[in-house]
């Protein structure tokens, strides 16, 4: 049977979510390791008053695509931008476009969605499923289409604890939709994306498809290189807020499994599950739950405890305060360490930007976090189980050339030093520090430090002084504490002057 890259040879791929995290990924991994693929399709939109040319080359200057310019300084003559907006009628694709496309894409790779977990429902419904339904009808037009692969997410049914791989039922009716009374869903992202599999589901009569469900995509594991991440989706935000020192505290259940997954995984499963459904075109729709939890789990407690200590070694420049966060799955616990570890260090500085004639800005900052913060607590304060059968099936059909080259194989991912990876791929890519900034970097956390002792002595003192003041039994306490600083003082200067 004809190996991955073999089967990709000569094809035409059409990709949506190109510009995208995972789409970046998508796309240079079929690049660099199918370097005889014939033609890359994106759909891409115009945006931020780029046109979408401009939007696809200055993507391929990307530092992700180093290694592919390496190989073949020509890859872009394989990419082909066509212009379209997915919440339009037809996706916008002019006729012209649309006879292109139909008349030689052989697999389409389905990546955009809105991953907004505040998205207003209608708007996310129009580009999740909506769009989602209208690009299943373009497919049905195309002549030589051999698979579909819909991304989805492995939370698209996380009102259930235990999640197979199979589709289930929808939460509403997708004809029904726009008349739906509630979500059953903690937002719009998981709700519109079920939706979206029943909508994929029902067209497996027609066309060969493959449903990839991820669950909490981080940054890369080994390739193009460890630790590539460009965003502050999921949990990145989090580890950045806190390895700059400004969160200090969140809901999290310590002992419940953190299913993060790294985006080279994803991608080398999808490219997998994309050849194995155009060779094998199995008849109904297959589920790839894509996760780590059953195969080789990691808890959000082991999670801080890395985190904190990477950022520690590597911090990140001008930290707000010393990385040190806790999570907890304590409401009160964790409102107490709002109040006294987010709210008041935000008034002090806001308070000494005002006396310094700046703008205030930190309460600011920390109201942002928050409700960022609040939108993702569903998902680290409980865990589910994911079926992965379909995984293991897909690598039990690979050759052992192509599990190397599309390694999925999370059981030999290695936690801490991925995390560690992760932690400096933030500083590194999404932060645009630089490594060589570090000792610069580790003053300043001295000096933060420095702050804060004083700033803690002087409060101690003030406290202190104002007690004294009141009450002979807090001058007594103090006396007798003072004495005995003394005594132990002289008996260590006695003992330190017999040694020598
Ligand atoms: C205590 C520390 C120790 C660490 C251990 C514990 C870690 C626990 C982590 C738990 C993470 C759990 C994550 C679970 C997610 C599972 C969900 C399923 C997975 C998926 O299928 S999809 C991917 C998930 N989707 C998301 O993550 C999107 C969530 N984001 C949003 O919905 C919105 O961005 C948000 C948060 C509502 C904010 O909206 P808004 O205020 O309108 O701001 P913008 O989005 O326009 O962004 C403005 C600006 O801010 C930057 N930004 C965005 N998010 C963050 C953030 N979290 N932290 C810092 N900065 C952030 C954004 O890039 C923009 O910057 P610009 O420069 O472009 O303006
Ligand atoms: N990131 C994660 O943790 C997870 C992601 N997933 C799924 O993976 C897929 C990719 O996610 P990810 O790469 O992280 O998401 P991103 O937000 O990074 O990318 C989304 C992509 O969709 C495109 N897009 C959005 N709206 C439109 C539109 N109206 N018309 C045309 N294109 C549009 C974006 O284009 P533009 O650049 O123009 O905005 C972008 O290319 C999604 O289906 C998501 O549900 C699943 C599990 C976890």
């Amino acid at each position: 049977m004809a190996s991955i890259a073999d089967y990709y040879a000569g094809k035409n791929v059409l990709i949506t979510g190109a510009t995208g995290f995972m789409g970046k990924v998508l796309v240079e991994k079929l690049l660099r390791s199918c370097p005889e693929v014939r033609t890359l399709y994106l759909l891409v939109r115009p945006k931020a008053g780029q046109s979408m040319q401009e939007r696809v080359s200055d993507m391929m200057k990307c530092k992700l695509f180093d290694r592919v310019r390496e190989d073949n300084p020509d890859f872009h003559q394989k990419i082909v931008p066509i212009s379209s907006e997915l919440t339009q009628p037809a996706l916008a694709i002019s006729p012209e476009d649309v006879e292109r496309l139909t008349s030689c894409v052989n697999i389409i790779f389905h990546c955009a969605a809105t991953i907004r977990f505040d998205e207003p429902l209608k708007h996310a419904l129009q580009l999740n499923v909506i769009a989602t339904q209208q690009l299943l009808s373009l497919a049905q037009q195309m002549h030589h289409l051999q698979a579909f692969i819909h991304i989805s997410t492995a939370y698209a049914n996380c009102n259930r604890r235990h999640i197979d791989e199979i589709i289930y039922p929808p939460p509403v009716e997708p004809k029904n939709l726009l008349s739906a009374p509630e979500l059953r869903r903690p937002n719009t992202y998981t709700y519109t994306k079920a939706l979206a599999e029943c909508v994929v589901q029902r067209e497996s009569s027609k066309l060969s498809i493959g449903i990839i469900r991820p669950s909490i995509v981080g940054a890369s594991w080994q390739e193009p290189f460890p630790g590539w991440i460009d965003n502050f989706n999921g949990p990145s935000g989090v580890f950045i807020a806190a390895g700059k020192g400004i969160l200090r505290t969140m809901r999290a259940n310590n002992d419940a499994v953190a299913d993060l997954i790294p985006v080279d995984v994803v991608i080398n499963l999808t490219l997998a599950a994309g050849w194995y459904t155009a060779v094998h075109r199995p008849k109904a729709a297959l589920v790839y739950n894509c996760t780590t939890g059953g195969i080789n789990p990691f808890h959000w407690g082991e999670i801080e405890h890395h985190v904190m200590s990477s950022f520690k070694r590597n911090p990140l420049e001008q930290a707000f305060r010393r990385p040190n966060a806790n999570i907890t799955s304590n409401y009160l616990m964790n409102q107490y360490w709002v109040l006294v570890s987010h709210k008041f260090p935000a008034l002090i500085y806001d308070l000494y930007l005002r006396l310094s004639g700046q703008k205030p800005q930190m309460m600011r900052i920390f109201n942002r976090l928050h409700k960022a913060i609040g939108l993702l607590e569903y998902f680290s304060s409980q865990d589910w189980e994911w079926n992965s059968e379909n995984m293991n099936m897909l690598m039990s059909h690979l050759s052992p050339e192509d599990r190397k080259t599309f390694n999925f194989d999370v059981r030999q991912l290695n936690w801490p030093e991925y995390i560690e990876n992760y932690c400096i791929g933030t500083k590194k890519y999404v932060l645009n520090e630089d490594m060589s900034d570090i000792p610069a970097a580790r003053q300043h956390l001295r000096k933060l430090r420095n702050i804060r002792y004083t700033f803690n002595t002087l409060l101690l003192v003030f406290i202190w002084r104002v007690f004294i003041a009141r009450s002979q039994m807090a001058r007594n306490i103090w006396y007798f504490v003072v004495s005995l600083c003394f005594k132990f003082l002289s008996y260590f200067r006695a003992s330190s002057t017999l040694t020598n």
